[in-house]
């Protein structure tokens, strides 16, 4: 996949859902802590005060808007062909889960996910008649292994072959892979994409669909209590949706036709991912005690190692110097690497308590987030080089038609016979090498789809450097 222009420069937008007092919080006697200042997008907590993007919640904008707000344009952007982003992040309990909408269960509709994947079927409803879609759902978790030692891994959400497990001796639900099948691997192509290796890609094509994936993979997340929730994520998931569309550059209406369709066509992909991390939280506070407490030391260094990266890409100077930024650090940061300082829209959302009792960790939150402002992101449009040569060749036959009237009157009929040639000649080798792609993505699954267009493109070139090219010079 070619990353086509030269991307434009965007910060990581982040907004903060402020959570009402729950009732544990109100049997506790707990007081707010947080202010909202009416009207602006910023929150004060004891001396400190933050400006965000956007502020939701107890006071600040009606959380129902945070979707219109912060989302949209993002689901508006896969389609045209921009990865995005949305990271939720806060401590144990704050709203992430209920923010992200990932403890999805029967059709609720609360929550970012329910709502971009409304938008995004409506939107190919919309679009259907000029624009072929094809969807695709993965589902993973990062979290902790817990044979005798803790080990960091990719578990896929979405395995149907992985077992369904309630909570084991160590107080962990989740889902158990069949013996012998190999680990997800991340792997990072030549031109710096991320990909898992081995995780399951659904492919889906309706609303109910989705929505099963959503919900089966909710269902087996790894879960366990904690003092602070007692349906604590213990692992970041990420719930990720891929658009692929082949979209008609000048579509063609019932009762037209047009005499070289398959030139018309662009090839665009891109990749959303929902991610809802797990719970930043002190082991003290959540009364984490043996496997438990380990656990949270794992999760919080995956969490400060997403922190280190922050702060090496949030700091103008760092970033001027060229320090390294620790992506290797840990699988969810190697994981993000694309979606913080690479080519994607992000938006991160801060989840926090207005608890008193919670005071010191949502002003680390705030700061945490505070600093992701300062990200500067670089998305560009997600062509394949297939397409990108394929528009090329459009132009250029627009060139020598265009050629072929200004000398329609004046030249001798000798050159106009010879432009006419050569144009029905391109036009019919073009024809020739669609059909070819046509058949091969009609044969391949997805993944070997976008290796043969690889080899295409090459033909494509090929034929373009030989052929076409000498045809426009002489
Ligand atoms: N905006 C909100 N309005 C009302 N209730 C909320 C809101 N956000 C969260 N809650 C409630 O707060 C509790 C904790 O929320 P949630 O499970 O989403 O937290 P979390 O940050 O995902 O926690 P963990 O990291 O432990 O998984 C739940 O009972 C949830 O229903």
């Amino acid at each position: 996949m070619e990353t086509g222009g030269g991307g434009e420069d965007c910060c990581v937008k982040v907004a903060v859902h402020v959570r009402p007092l729950i009732a544990d919080e109100r049997a506790q006697g707990c007081k707010d802590c947080v202010t909202v200042i009416p009207g602006k997008p910023q929150v004060q907590i004891g001396t400190h005060s933050f400006t965000f993007d956007h502020v939701y919640g107890s006071t600040g904008s009606p959380s129902s808007a945070m979707f219109e707000e912060c989302i949209a344009s993002l689901v508006d952007g896969l389609f045209q062909g921009y990865n995005a982003t949305v990271l939720a992040y806060g401590q144990t309990g704050s709203g992430k889960t209920y923010t992200m909408g990932t403890g999805f269960k029967d059709g609720c509709q609360t929550g970012i996910i329910p709502q971009v994947m409304n938008v995004l079927f409506k939107k190919i409803e919309t679009l259907k008649h000029q624009t072929e879609f094809q969807l695709h759902v993965s589902f993973i978790e990062v979290c902790l292994l817990s044979s005798r030692i803790l080990k960091e891994e990719v578990q896929d959400l979405l395995d149907p072959t992985c077992l369904n497990k309630p909570e084991t001796a160590n107080g962990h639900a989740g889902k158990v892979t069949v013996p012998g099948k190999p680990p997800i691997q991340i792997r990072e192509t030549s031109n710096g994409v991320i990909t898992l290796a081995g995780s399951t890609e659904v492919s889906v094509s309706s609303l109910k669909e989705m929505a099963a994936c959503l919900e089966q993979g909710s269902l087996s997340r790894a879960t366990g209590s904690t003092n602070m929730n007692n349906q604590s994520s213990r692992s970041h998931a990420i719930f990720t949706i891929t658009l692929e569309q082949m979209r008609k550059l000048n579509p063609v209406f019932p009762g037209e036709s047009s005499p070289n369709e398959s030139m018309n066509e662009e090839y665009l992909c891109a990749k959303l991912h929902l991610v809802d991390l797990a719970g930043s939280e002190r082991a003290k506070r959540t009364g984490s005690d043996g496997l438990r407490f380990k656990e949270g030391v794992h999760i919080n260094k995956g969490l400060l190692a997403l922190g280190n990266v922050i702060s090496a890409l949030g700091d103008d100077k760092k970033r001027k110097e060229g320090v390294h930024v620790p992506y290797r650090d840990s699988k969810l940061t190697r994981l993000l690497q694309d979606s913080l300082g690479g080519n994607s829209r992000t938006v991160m959302i801060a989840c926090i308590s207005p608890a008193d009792i919670n005071a010191e960790e949502t002003l680390n939150t705030l700061k945490y987030a505070n600093r992701a402002r300062n990200i500067q992101n670089k998305p560009v449009v997600n062509r394949d080089p297939m397409s990108s040569e394929m528009i090329k060749m459009r132009q250029q036959l627009e060139y020598l038609q265009a050629e072929l009237c200004a000398r329609g009157g004046g030249s001798s009929s000798d050159e106009v016979q010879v432009l006419k040639e050569r144009i029905a000649w391109l036009e019919a080798a073009n024809e020739d090498l669609c059909r070819e792609l046509h058949e091969y993505r009609g044969r391949c699954t997805i993944v070997d789809q976008r290796e043969t267009d690889a080899q295409v493109c090459n033909s494509i070139c090929f034929f373009w450097n030989f052929s076409v090219s000498p045809l426009l010079i002489s």
